[in-house]
């Protein structure tokens, strides 16, 4: 399509845009937009890569802003045609308190709707998580399951409720009346485990695996299978809904989808060898090494310690009681 000023016209903004999807969904949107005029990229921490986004064609805001303050949301959402809702506390470590996560991502997900009304800005599209599903706290395995499949969703650890509050409260705002008397189209993107490019944990397994002398120890049966999905291929999903939600509102609206893209079933740390082994390391061995109980026994007494520490000082290593749930239970969309 022609690059000229009548074609683009389209402002959107892109919230938790310098996150590890953020960042991601805004190239996606440079490179495969070419309706957009402006794009805001709203976040807590502005990257410095920003600045080299601002020489294109395409006016780049950059915003530092806060979700959890509605003026902040509602003046960076003012005038938007799309939001794009990828900003949240992603902690399942216990970095921060339950009170934190629930602020950012339900209250911050309530201003980002309340200023969507307000402001007149249509269409909305929200990055909800698998989590929402499961895995449940029963460690029921979802195998191959879709967005139909019944299963019990009941979780304790702040995160996931939190993300579930948050995509209900995008769901119900479905056709509500938006400034300028038309209606609200939302949908909601439950990606997988996300990997890719800039993805904090696989650096942190690599730094882990150099520690121990160029070796990671088998942790979770091999059998145990996660569905796991590229981080490009999940921003190219996002821009997907957001450029066919005006004109499939009746199809889209309200709906919500599993974002994953076929990269293979396997256990989380099969999956991780994936790119580890060609760093040069190695996973020890095929069989199973430390034994459930005791993988357990150590995630109790981490979380023991965070919780003796907590005044002292933040311990949050991977391994807590929540964590090896999840890694140990199969679940595949
Ligand atoms: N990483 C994963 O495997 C998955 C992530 N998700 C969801 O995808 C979204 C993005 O996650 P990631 O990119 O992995 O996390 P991330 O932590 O890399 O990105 C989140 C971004 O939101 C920003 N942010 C946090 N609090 C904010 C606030 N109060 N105001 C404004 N910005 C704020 C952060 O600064 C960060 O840039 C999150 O909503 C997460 O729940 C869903 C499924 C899987
Ligand atoms: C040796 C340990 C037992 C291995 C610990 C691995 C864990 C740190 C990770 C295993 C599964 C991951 C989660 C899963 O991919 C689903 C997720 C979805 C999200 O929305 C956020 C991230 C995460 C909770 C992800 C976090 C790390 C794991 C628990």
């Amino acid at each position: 399509m022609a690059d000229s000023a009548e074609t683009r016209k389209l402002v959107y903004l892109v919230t938790g845009g310098c996150g590890f999807l953020g960042e991601h969904v805004v190239r996606m949107l440079l490179q495969r937009e070419p309706r957009l005029y402006e794009l805001r990229v709203f976040d807590l921490h502005l990257g410095p890569w920003l600045e080299e986004l601002k020489t294109g064609p395409v006016q780049v805001t950059a915003i530092q802003g806060d979700v959890t303050q509605a003026h902040e949301v509602a003046a960076a959402v003012a005038g938007a045609h799309v939001v794009i809702h990828t900003a949240g506390l992603v902690d399942v470590f216990g970095r921060a308190s339950p009170e934190t996560i629930y602020e950012v991502n339900v209250q911050g997900t309530k201003n980002v709707i309340e200023a969507c009304v307000q402001t007149g800005t249509r269409f909305l599209v929200y990055t909800s998580s698998m989590e929402v599903v499961g895995p449940n706290i029963k460690g029921h395995p979802f195998y191959r399951g879709n967005e139909d499949t019944p299963y019990e969703a009941i979780h304790r650890h702040p995160y996931p409720c939190s993300k579930a509050q948050a995509e209900r409260l995008v769901l119900e705002a479905n056709g509500r009346k938006v400034h300028g008397g038309l209606s609200l189209v939302t949908c909601a993107l439950r990606p997988t485990g996300i990997y890719g490019e800039g993805h904090q944990i696989m650096r942190d397994f690599y730094h882990q695996g150099l520690r121990l002398g160029g070796r990671l120890f088998r942790a979770i049966p091999a059998s145990v299978e996660h569905s796991r999905v590229y981080v490009g291929n999940v921003a190219w999903m996002h821009v997907l809904v957001a450029q066919e939600l005006e004109q499939r509102a009746a199809l889209m609206g309200g709906q919500v989808y599993f974002c994953y893209d076929e990269s293979p079933y396997k256990s989380y740390e099969d999956f991780n060898m994936e790119f580890l082994g060609p760093c040069g390391l190695r996973l020890v061995d095929t069989r199973l090494l430390v034994p459930y109980w005791l993988l357990m026994l150590l995630a109790t007494l981490n979380a023991l310690l965070q919780w003796l520490l907590r005044p002292l000082l933040l311990y949050a290593p991977l391994l807590n009681p929540y964590t090896l749930a999840v890694a140990n239970t199969t679940f595949t969309v």
